[in-house]
């Protein structure tokens, strides 16, 4: 996949605070990548630095192949980014603003279209400030696109988006990346972060602590799983306890949940006290790790490096 976005060692400070750690990433073109961690992980410092807003102290951002030290204007033509509500002149109507907007730059994508993508074609005469946030937050994407750019920022995008609002924000992004712009996007939520991206950074005290996919983010964390089963037949609770790796039991009326912290020792030991005790595990349900544990897991380790 080719490279769009590649950082070495990035190393950004704010007086005595070192806000972004030596930070080194490659984010590939088409890509929908996820920057998660903490308030004051550095998350915004990192982004910013990438879109040419803030300067590094040392180490290198290449956008598009150019140094963003050297090129930051022409990147800029380039690349796109999501304005905060407060970047955005109240008082102006959105077909206004898309065309203010459109005259920053020299390069400009279908307006028509972006219109019709975003919704916003009965909208134009509606005055920016009476939006809700819903609709607030799709005029900014749609001015975020207004240069057809190849990159697209998204820096916490759904904050303050109810639930319903937040799944149209994720299927208007998916779209971005299905028109084959890569999108990096920096959220709060780890439900966000599974659900739209490729590939996720957990970052925390400006050091990325892993960066993969979803998927294989939740098989390496060591969590403790759940098991989830109905029985067939009188269990004892002490002998479940017993078993290698289980935390703990909830032994409620026709269900048990089990918390282990290895899942193949507890199954195997599960099965044989069943027979061994003549009852029967139906309906078993193996839980995985969610992204809150890998997150969870990933902080609690820096607070322990840190
Ligand atoms: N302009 C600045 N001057 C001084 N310190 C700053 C500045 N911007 C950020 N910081 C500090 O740098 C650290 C990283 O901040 P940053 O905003 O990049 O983190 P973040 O992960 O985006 O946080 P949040 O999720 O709260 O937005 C924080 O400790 C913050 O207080």
């Amino acid at each position: 996949m080719e490279t769009v976005i590649r950082m070495d060692k990035v190393i950004k400070r704010y007086g005595a605070k070192t806000a972004v750690n030596g930070i080194s990433l490659q984010i590939g073109k088409g890509e929908i990548f996820g920057i998660v961690g903490p308030n004051g992980a550095g998350k915004t410092t990192l982004i910013e630095m990438a879109e040419g807003l803030r300067k590094a102290d040392s180490g290198s951002i290449r956008v598009l192949g150019m140094d963003i030290a050297d090129h930051a204007a022409a990147i800029k033509e380039r690349i796109g980014v999501l304005f905060q509500a407060t970047a955005i002149p109240p008082k102006a109507k959105v077909g206004e603003l898309l065309r203010l907007f459109s005259s920053f730059y020299t390069r400009n994508a279908d307006l028509p279209a972006v219109k019709r993508a975003f919704g916003l074609d009965g909208k134009e005469h509606a005055l920016y400030k009476s939006l809700s946030g819903g609709w607030k937050q799709r005029v900014a994407l749609a001015l975020a696109l207004i240069n057809d750019p190849e990159i697209v920022f998204l820096d916490e995008p759904s904050m303050g988006l109810d639930p319903s609002a937040r799944r149209e924000m994720w299927s208007m992004i998916q779209s971005m990346s299905s028109e084959g712009r890569t999108v990096v996007v920096t959220t709060h939520y780890m439900e966000e972060a599974e659900a739209l991206c490729d590939r996720v950074a957990i970052i925390a005290n400006g050091t990325v602590m892993a960066v993969d996919t979803p998927e294989r983010l939740k098989q390496q964390v060591n969590a403790p799983r759940k098991l989830r089963f109905r029985h067939e037949g009188q269990l004892g609770k002490e002998e479940l306890e017993k078993l290698d790796g289980v935390l703990g039991v909830e032994a409620g009326p026709g269900i048990t949940v089990l918390e282990t912290a290895d899942m193949d020792q507890t199954l195997q030991q599960l099965f044989r006290l069943a027979d061994e005790q003549g009852w029967i595990v139906k309906g078993l349900q193996i839980e995985q790790a969610s992204m809150d544990d890998v997150f969870n897991e990933m902080t609690r380790l820096e607070g322990r490096l840190a």
